[in-house]
C-alpha cells in the first residue's frame, strides 16, 4: 500500500519537467560522449517503453531491439510494435532477434536447466546483442532500469543492468507508470504486471513478493526520509519482516551498482568512483 502522504511526494510531481530533463540530459550526453544516438531493448514492458519514448524525443538518432524468446509473452511482442508505432519508428529503425537459438546453445555448454542461470542468460544476450548492434552505428546503449528495480537490485548483473546511461534510474516504478500515463503509453501497458519474462509465468512482484507501490513506500520512507522500521511498517500496513526485507535486499546488492573493486596495490589510480578529475586537462 502507498500511504496518501507518499503519494503526494512521488506522484504528484511536475511531469513535464520531468521529461524536459531527461531529454535534454539524453542529447547531452550523447553529444559529449561523441556518439550519434541511442539504442533500446524494446520489452513492451513499461520501462523501455517509457525509455523509448524519451530517447525519441532527445534525438531522431534511435534504435530498437525486440529480442523476444520462447518465454516472451506474445502480448509483451505487440506492446513492443504499438510502442514503435506510437514514436513512428521507421522500418530500419528496429529489428527483431528471436535469442532461443543462443539460449540454447549456452545451457547446453553448461549443461544446465536452472530457470534463474537460463534466465541471467537471456539477459546478458540481449545485453552483448544491444551492444553490437549500437557499435555498427556509432550509438550508446540506453538502459531502462528504474530506480525500484536499481535499488532492490533487481537486475541481472552486466545483463539488463550493462548499459551506458540510465536515463530513468532515478524514477521509481509507481513514477515511471504515472510518467508512462503521461506521455500516451497505452493503459493496458501501463497496468500490467511487471515481469522480466526470463521464465515463463514470472512476474517482479511474485518474485520478490511485495507489490511495487509498497516497494515504492518503503524505500522512500526508509532512505528518503530516514523513518524507522517500525513506523514504516504501521504506514504501509506491512509486516515489519517484509519491511526489513526489503531494506535488505538494497544492501545485499549494493555490489550490482558500483564498479568492481579494485584491491589497490599502488597508492590511488585516478578518483577511487573513476572519475576524471576536470583539472587534468
Ligand atoms: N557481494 C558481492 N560482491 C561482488 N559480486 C557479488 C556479490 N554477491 C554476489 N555477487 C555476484 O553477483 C551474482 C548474482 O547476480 P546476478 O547474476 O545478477 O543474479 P541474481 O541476482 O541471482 O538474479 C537476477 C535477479 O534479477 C531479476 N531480473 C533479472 C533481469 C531482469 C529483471 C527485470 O526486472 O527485468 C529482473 C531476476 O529475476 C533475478 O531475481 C553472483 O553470482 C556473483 O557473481
Ligand atoms: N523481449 C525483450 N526484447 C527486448 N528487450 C528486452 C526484452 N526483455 C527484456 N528486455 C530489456 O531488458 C530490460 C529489463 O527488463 P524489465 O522487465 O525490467 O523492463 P520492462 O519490461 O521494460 O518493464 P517491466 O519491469 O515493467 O517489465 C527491458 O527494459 C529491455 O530493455
Ligand atoms: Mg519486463
Amino acid at each position: 500500500m502507498m500511504p496518501e502522504y507518499v503519494r503526494k511526494k512521488l506522484i504528484s510531481i511536475n511531469y513535464d519537467q520531468i521529461i524536459e530533463y531527461i531529454t535534454k540530459r539524453i542529447r547531452e550526453y550523447i553529444e559529449e560522449s561523441g556518439k550519434e544516438g541511442g539504442i533500446v531493448g524494446l520489452s513492451g514492458g513499461i520501462d523501455s517503453s517509457v525509455t523509448a519514448i524519451l530517447l525519441s524525443k532527445a534525438t531522431p538518432k534511435t534504435y530498437f531491439l525486440l529480442m523476444p524468446s520462447k518465454s516472451t509473452p506474445l502480448k509483451d511482442i505487440e506492446h513492443a510494435y504499438q510502442i514503435l508505432k506510437l514514436i513512428k519508428a521507421r522500418d530500419d529503425q528496429y529489428s527483431l532477434v528471436n535469442i532461443d537459438n543462443l539460449t540454447e546453445e549456452f545451457s547446453r555448454l553448461i549443461n544446465t536447466d536452472d530457470k534463474l542461470i537460463i534466465g541471467n542468460i537471456k539477459a546478458r544476450i540481449r545485453m552483448v546483442l544491444l551492444y553490437a548492434y549500437a557499435q555498427k552505428r556509432n550509438y550508446l546503449v540506453i538502459g531502462t532500469g528504474d530506480k525500484s528495480e536499481l535499488m532492490l537490485g533487481y537486475f541481472t548483473k552486466y545483463g539488463d543492468g550493462g548499459v551506458d546511461i540510465l536515463p530513468i534510474g532515478d524514477l521509481y516504478k509507481s513514477q515511471v507508470r504515472a510518467l508512462g500515463s503521461y506521455l500516451g503509453v497505452p493503459k493496458e501497458i501501463v497496468d500490467k504486471p511487471p515481469s522480466p519474462g526470463l521464465w515463463e509465468g514470472q512476474t517482479a512482484e511474485g518474485e520478490i513478493g511485495v507489490d511495487y507501490e509498497t516497494i515504492d513506500s518503503i524505500l522512500y520512507l526508509k532512505f528518503e526520509e530516514m523513518f524507522d522500521e517500525g513506523d514504516i511498517s504501521k504506514m504501509t500496513g506491512t509486516e515489519l519482516p517484509t519491511v526489513k526485507k526489503i531494506i535488505k535486499m538494497v544492501k545485499v546488492s549494493q555490489h550490482k551498482r558500483l564498479p568492481p573493486e579494485i584491491f589497490r596495490i599502488s597508492g590511488r589510480a585516478i578518483n577511487s568512483d573513476w572519475r576524471y578529475p576536470r583539472q587534468w586537462g
